[in-house]
């Protein structure tokens, strides 16, 4: 890598200037007053970083960002990507990160791995299967599946599944490297390391595990560091580093994540992860209650139903409520934790109220009695109109008012995939626009869905 002095990076920004000036429509007191105070900061392998004085400055002259690369590649006569940075980003970063490298291994390698996220305790059910078993498969072949993409709501085991890859791996491959990080603290890393102009040297340390675990995907959205994150990620993938990425929804549906990432985040294997079903949360709940310090608390069967049923959408709030009674047990002292002290217990919880919210089996309910179908019909494959057109509103329902991720919407509707019900949606929308008839019919079941 090249390493440019001050008055080098100096005179590149000069003749970078003199180029731009004579490309862009600025007046001259114009692109003074733009482009007059910024500097040139570094150009390392794959970057040249511009830092500005203001947020407009930076807003404006980001507008250019595209004719700005070009003149840098005709100047330095290579393609580089630009930044454009604030000084307060600068002086910050400087002073929060000049360590960061060196603490780079204990901050995000081991320490991170949390040893109780186990396949061994991972519950699995009709709703968590196939991620599971992707998530084991990527530990028994890594590489072949890359990268592994698991999305679902919040709560509901990606993260456990991705310790338990970690964990897996350490035990059973001591030799692997495994790093699991936080698509946050990816960020902090990635724009710390372009203001410190140590990018090289984060990429270099990245590029010697043989396992990136990222959780949670849909928060990198700080676009300057989806750059280099794209250039370290298409290394691993040619170097054959297993890849596995968390989120919340399907890669293609991920809101401000460029599109090369994400067909690439498509390209290998995505398995949704869904809310356990009621026999799997009862599952999950014993399995919690293993190893509690409280054994002698007896818990009736009746309790576990009712939890189940209650808090299966998100397993971390499953959790809560378990955690929640025992420790009322021990205030209360009960004999035996049975309904009644249950019911007594959560009376004020929001959670229970979610029942009178709406949900898709209701949309689809209410769409079958509107048209005289079956849940079966509905959910079917039949393309005939009077099946597909009902299916069509309820599918467009449930985005609109549940705002359903598609893939989830999917599950909803006899396992189709999220680009069927996307394609779905998109048809009903257009329909709506050309067809009173529709529009009617929408409204009344609206009104009986009480939305
Ligand atoms: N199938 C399961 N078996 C056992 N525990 C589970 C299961 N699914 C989830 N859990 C537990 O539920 C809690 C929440 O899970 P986790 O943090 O993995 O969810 P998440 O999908 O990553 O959520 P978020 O998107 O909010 O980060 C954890 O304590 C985890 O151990």
């Amino acid at each position: 890598m090249v390493h440019y002095t001050e008055g080098q990076l100096n005179d590149i920004y000069t003749q970078v200037l003199d180029h731009l000036k004579k490309i862009l429509n600025f007046r001259d007191e114009e692109f003074k007053y733009w482009f007059g105070n910024s500097y040139l900061f570094d150009i390392d392998d794959d970057f040249a970083s511009i830092v500005v004085t203001t947020k407009v400055h930076k807003t404006i002259i980001t507008n250019f960002i595209e004719e700005i690369a070009t003149v840098f590649e005709q100047i330095i006569g290579k393609k580089v990507g630009c930044h454009i940075f604030l000084q307060a980003e600068i002086n910050q970063s400087i002073k929060i990160s000049k360590n960061n490298l060196s603490d780079f291994d204990s901050k995000f390698f081991n320490t991170k791995l949390k040893e109780e996220y186990t396949f061994d305790n991972f519950v699995t059910g009709k709703s968590n299967r196939d991620a599971e078993a992707a998530a084991r498969a990527v530990c028994y072949y890594p590489g072949q599946y890359n990268p592994l993409f698991i999305f679902g709501n919040s709560g509901l085991g990606k993260t456990h599944l991705l310790h338990a890859i970690g964990n897996f791996i350490h035990e059973n491959n001591p030799e692997l490297r495994v790093l699991y990080i936080y698509s946050e603290d990816l960020v902090t890393l990635l724009i710390n390391a372009m203001t410190t102009k140590t990018v090289e040297e984060l990429k270099d340390k990245i590029l010697t595990y043989d396992f990136l675990l990222i959780d949670d995907i849909q928060r990198l959205k700080q676009s300057t560091s989806q750059e280099i994150f794209f250039n370290i990620y298409n290394k691993l993938m040619n170097e054959n580093k297993q890849i596995v990425i968390t989120s919340d929804i399907h890669p293609t549906e991920l809101k401000g994540i460029e599109n090369r990432l994400i067909s690439r985040f498509s390209s290998g294997l995505s398995v949704p992860i869904g809310s356990p079903e009621f026999e799997t949360a009862k599952a999950i709940l014993r399995k919690k209650m293993e190893g509690r310090q409280n054994d002698n608390i007896m818990i009736n069967e009746e309790v576990l139903d009712f939890l189940a049923t209650r808090f299966s959408s998100d397993v971390r709030k499953l959790e809560g409520s378990l955690n929640e009674l025992f420790f009322k047990a021990i205030l209360y002292n009960p004999e035996v934790i049975d309904l009644e002290f249950v019911t007594e217990i959560f009376k004020d919880d929001p959670q229970i109220k979610v029942e009178s919210e709406l949900t898709a089996a209701q949309i689809k309910q209410v769409v079958c009695e509107f048209y005289g179908l079956t849940k079966s019909q509905i959910e079917s494959k039949s393309r005939t109109a009077t099946i597909a057109n009902p299916r069509h509103i309820a599918i467009y329902l449930c985005r609109k008012h549940l705002n359903m991720p598609f893939a989830k919407i999917g599950m909803e509707f006899g396992g189709r995939d999220h680009t069927t019900i996307m394609s779905s949606y998109e048809k009903m929308k257009k329909m709506l626009k050309e067809k009173d008839t529709f529009q009617q019919a929408l409204h009344k079941i609206e009104r009986k869905l009480g939305v």
